[in-house]
């Protein structure tokens, strides 16, 4: 992952944890956030279970977009959640070292 990829990662949960604080009108993150868990965890499965089936179907555009889409909505989860993405990477970097 480039130094790019991460960048952004961490800009877009900024944005969605400011959602959360500061909820804008016409915010599609701030709606979702005040649903709550429950849909905001649907979501992430419904978007789970999207890649797979793209992925299956070998739709790569389709693959693309719903890796997109799965990105987006774990990482309200984790703003959901009170969790940083930055503390499951450092997970990731553990096992890497082990
Ligand atoms: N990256 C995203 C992003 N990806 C996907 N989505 C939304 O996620 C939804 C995708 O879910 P579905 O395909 O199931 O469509 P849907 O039927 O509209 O969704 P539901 O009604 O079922 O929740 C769409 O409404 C997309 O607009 C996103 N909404 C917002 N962002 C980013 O979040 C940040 C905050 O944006 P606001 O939400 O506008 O505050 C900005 O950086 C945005 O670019």
């Amino acid at each position: 992952m480039s130094s790019n990829t991460i960048d952004f990662l961490n800009t877009l949960e900024g944005v969605i944890r400011e959602r959360a604080t500061q909820p804008a009108n016409d915010s599609y993150t701030a709606k979702l956030l005040a649903a709550g868990t429950r849909r905001i965890a649907q979501k992430v499965g419904e978007e789970g279970v999207e890649v797979a089936l793209a992925a299956t179907a070998g739709e790569r555009a389709e693959l693309l977009e719903e890796t997109a889409d799965l990105l987006y909505h774990l990482l309200v989860l984790l703003a959901d959640s009170g969790v940083r993405l930055s503390d499951a990477v450092a997970i990731l970097e553990a096992r890497h070292g082990r």
